[in-house]
């Protein structure tokens, strides 16, 4: 346990320590990154008067016996008095939502009080597992980027886009807490979810009164409950009982082909045709590779119910039936199944994705290399700029001085480093000072911060 030894291992007379966060560059998918959680975490763990004699108790206890030392009780017991518990720490941080090419400052944490140079260090861990919100906040959006070339490809409009991706993963998330901060994140870029979690995080710590939608939806034990020849009885019951809104009907349980062909294309043909554009069924296939079983459904579908071809010339179902596939969806296999589904002239307006392992769980902090290191200290007064460069690994390099982060001549966002950066043009907003957080964000500037700037042609996909 590093963090409680932390003060006795740097220089003395040391007065200041500096630290900054980072997505370090790498040569991946990921040309950049969504900015987004730092004020949940201020919220939620470092404002207001978080030093308290029993948390100084606690963790003197803690430690007596981990590590059979004893915590920096004179620092803790000073935060208290001089400060009334209030961290005596200033962060400067991005705008949430700022989309930030990857290797660039993205907050910098430093003490404002000479004795508690060891507080930045100490409280790197709580502010590193921004990595997670922003992890899932930037795979969502690329997620988005890959569906909007495919929507405007083949409709020539983005409607709907926003509703193309909607989040599956509550249930594989390793905490409730983890879903609140991706169920949050892919909001920023989705208004599609089931994670409901994620909807109380909007409200509670970016002022968002309801940040996403969900329609009624089977699971199989709504199907199968019906017995294995129960399915059309099931199916039909979900259009009796949801008449007036959007039903997703789940329908792989024993054949999905069979269920297309037999029950939806000829026993309850004449139901089906009866919804409408807002009360319409979304046939959702859970199995099978899922650009195969997608386009055999549609060409099931079209046989019974007919197709239109849109002003792309891509065909589309009667606007009473949709599909969506919520399996097997990753960044990946989201654009082959597009690309599959343009190549047999399906508009992507017929289908929607639900998203859940790859969305919320199938990342961690190496995915964008996120890091937090010291680049600047001050010791006897004398500020000296710092820095790591392994000879072993290059691409650990860390920054030098004091950063700050501005827009450049040609537009290009660039970190400027040693502390040569114009005040006026710095990016970098101080968001927190001793114990109060200055600025806040809404959902909505999160989400106009983050908002795709262009659709990129398909060529490139
Ligand atoms: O089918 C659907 O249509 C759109 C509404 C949601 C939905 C399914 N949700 C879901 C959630 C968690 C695990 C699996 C599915």
């Amino acid at each position: 346990m590093r963090i409680v030894t932390h003060f006795k291992q740097y220089p003395p007379n040391t007065t200041k320590l500096y630290s900054y966060f980072e997505c370090r560059n790498r040569k991946d998918e990921f040309k950049e990154t969504v900015f987004f959680g730092l004020q949940y975490i201020l919220k939620k763990y470092l404002s207001g008067p978080v030093v308290t004699e029993e948390k100084i108790q606690q963790a003197k206890q803690i430690y007596e016996l981990h590590l059979k030392l004893p915590i920096f009780e004179e620092g803790w017991r000073y935060i208290l008095k001089k400060h009334n518990g209030h961290l005596p720490i200033q962060i400067k941080a991005v705008p949430e939502g700022s989309i930030i090419p990857r290797g660039n400052v993205l907050f910098t944490v430093e003490n404002t009080d000479p004795k508690c140079f060891w507080l930045t260090s100490y409280i790197e861990t709580i502010l590193v597992q921004i990595w997670y919100p922003i992890t899932v906040a930037t795979i969502s959006r690329k997620f988005k980027k890959t569906l909007a070339s495919y929507l405007m490809s083949t409709s020539g409009s983005l409607e709907g886009l926003e509703f193309k991706l909607h989040d599956f993963g509550y249930r594989g998330v390793s905490s409730q807490e983890s879903a609140a901060l991706g169920g949050a994140a892919h909001l920023i870029n989705f208004h599609s979810t089931d994670t409901v979690a994620g909807l109380i995080m909007a409200k509670e710590y970016y002022s968002c009164p309801m940040a996403g939608f969900s329609i009624p939806a089977a699971e199989h034990s709504t199907i199968i409950s019906w017995g294995r020849d129960g399915e059309k009885k099931a199916f039909e019951n979900l259009l009796d009982q949801f008449p007036t809104t959007p039903i997703s009907i789940v329908s792989d349980s024993y054949d999905v082909f069979h269920a297309c062909k037999q029950i939806w294309g000829h026993d309850l043909k004449h139901q089906v045709q009866q919804r409408t554009k807002d009360t319409m069924l979304v046939i959702r296939p859970d199995s099978g590779d899922p650009a195969k079983t997608v386009i055999q459904i549609l060409r099931i579908l079209e046989e019974v119910f007919g197709s239109t071809v849109n002003c792309k010339f891509y065909k589309l179902l009667p606007s009473y039936i949709r599909l969506i596939q919520g399996d097997g969806i990753d960044l990946h296999s989201v654009g082959e199944i597009l690309k599959k589904l343009k190549d047999e002239m399906w508009s992507t307006e017929n289908v929607s994705f639900g998203c859940g392992g790859a969305l919320l769980q199938k990342l961690n902090r190496d995915t964008l290399n996120c890091s937090f290191k010291c680049s600047y200290i001050e010791q006897d007064g004398k500020g000296l700029d710092v820095y790591k460069q392994p000879v072993t690994d290059p691409s650990k390099n860390s920054k030098k001085g004091q950063l700050s982060l501005r827009r450049n001549s040609d537009g290009n966002i660039e970190t400027i480093e040693s502390g040569q950066g114009q005040p006026e043009e710095d990016l970098l907003v101080t968001v927190f000072k001793d114990g109060k957080i200055l600025k806040e964000y809404t959902f909505e500037e999160v989400r106009e911060n983050a908002k795709l700037q262009e659709v990129e042609p398909l060529a490139f996909m």
